[in-house]
């Protein structure tokens, strides 16, 4: 399915209501497996949710679990600790390009059976559940945080608990400190310091229901299409904090630069306001931390007409598509000039007087974080975007939010 979107396609002044983060979201069903005591509201429902909460709750020989990164990593660690259970781990093929060998490592020194069933290194796997024996390990932190998180929801199951030592640069490092938050709230015991992590033994938990914050990703593309819109033009959304444990939550400090202002409202609900066009020639920007929202920035900048040098991408690479070289593509169709490395990715200032192209049919590479970045360009041009479904990744009303 592809949609056409144009100037009058769009919703702003509405009260929008997201449902649960999908970060948070696969983190608590996986710790509900592992302490049924524990309830949770406000689940996401994205697709890369109903994977994760469908693997853990049919007992099943084959776990499909499609385009989801985090339920490939978080089930690889859960499944290697479940006595006598044998599980064929598969899913999509992109899936099976992104990398698991760290985390299948890092298992095996912890005493796992799991054997590669095609490429070494790469899902699908065969995983035999066992008693871990270890508890210390060391593992490298740059590739995904994922495999770290992976590693830490299963640590309080293990007889000793875990001693984790990262090892090199830290990627995506607000998405550990989400899982160590969340241990911490069922009643986990952990520490962190330096690059030392210790999560204590915990065999049963008390009764407690966690509310899953709203999806800060999600809420990245209103602010853009804010960005985009005229002074005074503003939106709500509920269910999101200030104190969030999302790593997207920069949004908020982010776009102040593009003239979009934040307001926290009592009961968790933001107020997100077009509120100046003074806008910077250039930025730069160290996305390390906030890998997810690099689309929302390259594309809010391009239409903007902002100069960004954004670094800190070399996980872009391996995430639903090679998101530097779709960002090129896509972004160079409108006429931007954007180079990238391994990286990074650096958008040459646009002229604004030169009109943008209209109807560009933008490709989604079964990514929908391209399909959501690129959809507030049609506030400016009409726009085509393929695939348009790609969307229920992460986000599945989303055209429905968006679109009038
Ligand atoms: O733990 C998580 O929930 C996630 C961690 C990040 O991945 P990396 O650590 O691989 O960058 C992020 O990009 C992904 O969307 C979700
Ligand atoms: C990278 C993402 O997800 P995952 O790695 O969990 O597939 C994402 O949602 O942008």
């Amino acid at each position: 399915m592809n949609i056409r979107l144009h100037p009058d396609s769009f919703k702003p002044n509405q009260t929008l209501v997201l449902s649960g983060s999908k970060s948070e979201t696969n983190r608590m069903f996986l710790l509900q497996a592992l302490f049924p005591e524990i309830k949770i509201e406000n689940v996401s429902n994205s697709d890369d949710s109903l994977a994760m909460e469908k693997a853990l709750n049919f007992f099943s020989e084959i776990v499909d679990v499609h385009h989801a990164g985090t339920a490939m990593r978080f089930l690889t660690a859960f499944f290697a600790t479940q006595e006598n259970r044998v599980v064929v781990l598969t899913g999509s093929s992109r899936m099976q390009e992104r990398p698991i060998h760290i985390l299948v490592d890092a298992l095996k020194i912890l005493g796992t059976d799991i054997q590669y069933l095609n490429q070494e290194g790469f899902p699908p796997l065969k995983i035999k559940g066992k008693k871990l024996q270890s508890s210390k390990i060391a593992i490298p932190a740059k590739i995904s945080s994922q495999y770290i998180s992976a590693l830490l929801l299963i640590a309080p199951k293990l007889e000793n608990g875990l001693s984790l030592e990262l090892i090199g640069e830290q990627t995506s490092l607000p998405y550990i400190k989400m899982t160590l938050a969340l241990l911490n709230e069922i009643g986990v015991d952990t520490t962190f310091v330096g690059n030392q992590i210790q999560v204590f033994p915990k065999h049963r938990v008390d009764p407690k229901t966690i509310t899953v914050e709203s999806d800060w990703s999600s809420a990245s593309y209103f602010f853009e299409l804010i960005a985009f819109s005229e002074i005074g033009t503003s939106l709500k959304i509920q269910k999101l904090k200030s104190n969030s444990l999302q790593a997207d939550r920069a949004v908020v400090e982010i776009f102040e630069q593009f003239g979009v202002e934040t307001q926290f409202l009592p009961n968790n609900e933001i107020q997100i306001t077009k509120a100046n066009n003074q806008l910077p020639s250039e930025i730069n920007l160290n996305l390390i931390e906030c890998p997810d929202i690099a689309q929302t920035i390259a594309v809010t900048c391009f239409g903007l007409g902002v100069q960004v040098n954004l670094t800190g991408l070399h996980t872009l690479k391996i995430k639903e598509t090679d998101r530097l070289v779709a960002l090129k593509n896509e972004l160079e169709k409108f006429g931007a000039i954007v180079e990238i490395t391994n990286d990074s990715l650096f958008l040459h200032k646009r002229n604004l007087q030169n009109v943008l192209p209209e109807n560009v049919l933008v490709k989604t590479y079964q990514d929908h974080r391209m399909a959501m970045a690129f959809a507030p360009l049609g506030l400016f041009t009409p726009i085509e975007i393929e695939n348009a479904e790609v969307v229920s990744k992460s986000y599945p009303k989303f055209w429905e939010n968006i679109c009038f």
